[in-house]
């Protein structure tokens, strides 16, 4: 929040801050510019700084606003892209002809993105107040005995370089750190050149002929940079004043802090040791070490290894003893002729590697090491993207390299950020995948305090890229680091003697100790063997003796991690086993159940599709001549009824004809032939009446029975239809009946699979016990060492050619054997 104009209160609750990327839309003014904000920056003080108790620090990211260069004035581009909010938010406001406008007018992404800072310096904020308001308090912490790393970050000439050394006149962070660490333990420095770092956090116990040589190291150093000035006055045809005062005013006449020295009232004393190394093309390159003279020789790389503590370090890396910041200077100004640097189109000296500058302070009570910290500044190298800076060949390369190991550096910080997020989630952090990443692994997870400083130049034509870096720390922001509140007196360095074994009081060598204590690359590689063959012959069987013990120890060390993790896979086979096993029963019965259903299914179709199939049928047949029933009995009964009438018009016909033939016969006898002829007329007429309705029931009879014939037919075909369904009907069941039966069959196949697998069950389970027993007779050690995972990797490839198969099959009958007789590990 601002105040006024020069005053900044600091955010009391900085976690309550926005962390993140805040992308806005279009319409921030350009209002209140850079000036305004940088010089209320500049004053912000330490206040921030202060750690919290809970051991838990929010990693401290600072951004640094680069001011424009002349060039960069005179030129049109747009000044207006980096706007400071206050002294903890920034905004980013894409200028025209940038990727990120365009994105954002084709609707992908904003045009102004906000982002926050543990502190923001503008461009007016001088190396002094910069130092005074990010790492002074980390320095005095360092001086308590806490780790610190700083690294800055930003794209190609955008202050990384002028922010870590700064210039002659205007020292940056790292001079002033070492002066304030010299004002701190002036009066109390350690004169002898005896106890000096060793491996990543021990100290080494240096015998006189190695003192010696230490110092005739450190002063060829310093004369190999006077005849290098020599030579470069020669050059430039100027006089130097080669005194050592001369050299030393490359020190920073300018700092001056109201730093009181304490008296030198306590036995304590500090010692200090410098080291200065690049990471370039992912090789690291000792900048204390000379060049070879040579043109076609190349620098010998040094390797990155760990100790026992699973520390990385730099094996072999010079530390020189500094006595004074004049000293140290010295190194730095070395380190830096050494560096590999070229002009690329954005920078006319682009640092084209990342350089680390490490000072380890051991504080010395008597003749004890009580601790030893570490400090160390990294100037990362640009990350800038090729087309920008036309990069080709071999400057390409170490493009390719630089943005590679960052890519793996944003992986980590993004990595952290997600476990910081959720503790639950333990997420891979790929340290290991570059050089950078795994000698930063230490701080990172605990060893110490982190800060990023974020260089960033305001210029439009690289706004994309800053716009990059600032999203990358937006990220990084979110890193929340914990570290052990324990003072780092509690981990007192081990000291170790001139061949790297560790001392105890009586001067006895500890050998189980030195066993558990040096990591795999300390065992014995090419390089030592080159050693020893100068050594003389009673060293060399010390050194025999000694080797054969290690390599003893690791065997036997070897054999324990073989037998565990055979064991661990033995009980994931068996947990895999098991899990598929129940996997296989739950799908089979799955299927049954499935099967059985479509089976039901497809029984009740066939049913129904029968049934309708033979109702159509009979529809279709019946459907043009159907009678109703009733309709059919009433014909029936009509017929009947005709049938009758028809009777007794035959029977009275018969009566009639009788009566005819006996009125005839008596009329013949009695009546007149006329009234005869009439009577029998008339009879003659009423016979033939009836004869006429008889004649017509006979045909009405004749159709009704032509009628009843055909219904009769009708019902036989229906009945066929019926027999043909039911037959069909037949058919499908025994269909059915014959997939019922292959179901049960396949029921006999689940239960014979069941069986092998309680088979195969009693199999690994024996398998298991006998593991159980390999392992009750080698007690187990459960510290993981480095190797691990080439075993793992060796025993799951090839578990039975391998040597480390081998070495189990004769050790197991080695220790079988031996066993009874004795215990030689114990
Ligand atoms: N705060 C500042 N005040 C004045 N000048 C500065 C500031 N920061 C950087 N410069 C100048 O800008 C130029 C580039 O800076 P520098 O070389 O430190 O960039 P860099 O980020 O280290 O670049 P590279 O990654 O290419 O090495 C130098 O000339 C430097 O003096």
């Amino acid at each position: 929040m601002i105040k006024d104009e020069g005053t900044v209160l600091v955010h009391s609750d900085l976690d309550a801050m926005e962390s993140t990327c805040n992308e806005l839309h279009v319409g921030s003014s350009h209002k209140g510019g850079l000036s305004d904000i940088s010089t209320i920056s500049s004053i912000v003080s330490a206040q921030s700084e202060t750690a919290s108790n809970s051991g838990q620090h929010q990693l401290k990211v600072y951004l640094r606003v680069r001011p424009f260069s002349k060039e960069e004035m005179s030129s049109n581009e747009d000044q207006r892209c980096v706007v400071l909010e206050s002294a903890q938010t920034v905004l980013l406001q894409a200028p025209r002809g940038s990727a990120t406008l365009k994105s954002s007018e084709k609707g992908i992404g904003q045009a102004v993105h906000k982002f926050s800072f543990s502190q923001i310096f503008g461009p007016k904020v001088d190396q002094a107040n910069f130092f005074e308001g990010t790492i002074k308090s980390q320095v005095h912490d360092y001086l308590e005995g806490k780790n610190a790393l700083i690294f800055t970050y930003g794209v190609t000439n955008a202050g990384k370089t002028h922010t870590i050394q700064g210039s002659h006149k205007d020292p940056g962070l790292l001079p002033r750190a070492l002066d304030l660490i010299f004002k701190h333990i002036k009066g109390k420095q350690y004169d002898q050149v005896n106890l000096k770092p060793y491996l990543s956090s021990d100290v080494q116990f240096l015998g006189p002929d190695q003192v010696k040589l230490e110092k005739s190291e450190k002063a060829a150093l310093f004369a190999l940079l006077k005849e290098e000035d020599d030579q470069h006055s020669k050059a430039d045809g100027s006089s130097v004043n080669t005194s050592t005062s001369s050299v030393s005013s490359v020190s920073f006449s300018s700092i001056s802090y109201d730093q009181t020295v304490d008296s030198d009232t306590t036995s304590e004393k500090f010692s200090m040791w410098v080291s200065f190394y690049e990471i370039y093309n992912e090789a690291v390159y000792d900048l204390l070490q000379p060049i070879p003279s040579a043109k076609n020789k190349k620098r010998s790389a040094l390797r990155v290894c760990e100790d026992g503590t699973g520390n990385s370090y730099v094996r072999d890396l010079k530390y020189i003893n500094v006595q004074n910041s004049g000293e140290a200077c010295r190194i730095l100004k070395i380190g830096n002729k050494h560096r590999s640097a070229a002009s690329t189109k954005l920078n006319q000296s682009s640092s084209r590697s990342h350089s680390i500058f490490t000072i380890k302070l051991l504080k010395i009570d008597g003749s004890q090491v009580q601790r030893i910290s570490e400090l160390s500044l990294c100037d990362l190298a640009g990350s800038e993207r090729c087309n920008k800076t036309k990069t080709f060949g071999e400057r390409l390369k170490e493009a390719g390299n630089i943005n590679n190991s960052l890519l793996i550096l944003g992986k980590c910080i993004a990595a952290l950020r997600h476990n910081c997020s959720d503790r639950m989630k333990n997420n891979y952090i790929p340290f290991r995948e570059s050089k950078l990443t795994r000698l930063f692994q230490s701080v990172f997870c605990g060893k110490g305090r982190a800060c990023m400083i974020v260089n960033i130049n305001q210029c439009a034509s690289i706004y994309d890229e800053t716009l990059h870096v600032m999203k990358f720390s937006a990220v990084a922001k979110q890193v929340v680091q914990i570290i052990p509140t324990k003072p780092l007196e509690h981990l007192a360095p081990r000291l170790v003697g001139r061949d790297g074994k560790p001392l105890v009081k009586d001067g006895v060598i500890d050998g189980e100790a030195l066993e558990s204590y040096l990591s795999e690359e300390e065992l014995l590689d090419e390089e030592d063997e080159a050693e020893m063959s100068i050594l003389p012959q009673e060293d060399l069987l010390n050194v025999i003796e000694n080797l054969k013990e290690k390599l003893l120890a690791e065997r036997r060390r070897n054999l324990v991690q073989e037998i565990e993790i055979r064991k661990e896979m033995g009980d994931a086979m068996l947990q895999q086993l098991m899990e598929s096993e129940e996997l296989r029963s739950r799908q089979m019965a799955e299927l049954k159940e499935s099967y059985e259903e479509k089976l039901e299914n497809t029984f009740e179709l066939y049913k129904d599709a029968l049934k309708d199939h033979a109702y159509q049928c009979a529809l279709e047949r019946i459907e043009d001549k159907y009678v109703h029933v009733d309709e059919f009995f009433a014909e029936q009964q009509k017929t009947e009824e005709f049938k009758r009438k028809l009777v007794e018009a035959e029977n009275r016909l018969q009566s009639s004809a009788q009566r005819v033939v006996v009125v005839t016969m008596e009329s013949a006898t009695q009546c007149s032939p006329e009234s005869l002829a009439q009577e029998m007329a008339a009879d003659l007429k009423k016979y033939q009446i009836l004869n006429e309705a008889k004649c017509a029931a006979e045909n009405l009879c004749k159709k009704k029975e032509e009628m009843i014939k055909s219904l009769e037919k009708k019902i036989g075909e229906l009945s066929e239809t019926l027999q043909e369904a039911g037959e069909s009907f037949m058919e499908k069941s025994a269909e059915i009946e014959g997939l019922r039966k292959s179901l049960a069959g396949q029921g006999l196949e689940i239960n014979r699979l069941q069986r092998d697998l309680a088979e195969k069950d009693t199999l690994v389970s024996s398998l298991t016990e006998e593991l159980a027993k390999l392992s009750k007779g080698h007690p187990s050690q459960s510290r993981p060492r480095r190797g691990l995972l080439a075993n793992i990797r060796e025993s799951v490839t090839s578990p039975r050619k391998g040597p480390l198969g081998r070495t189990l099959r004769k050790s197991v009958k080695a220790t079988s054997s031996s066993t009874t007789k004795k215990t030689p590990f114990h």
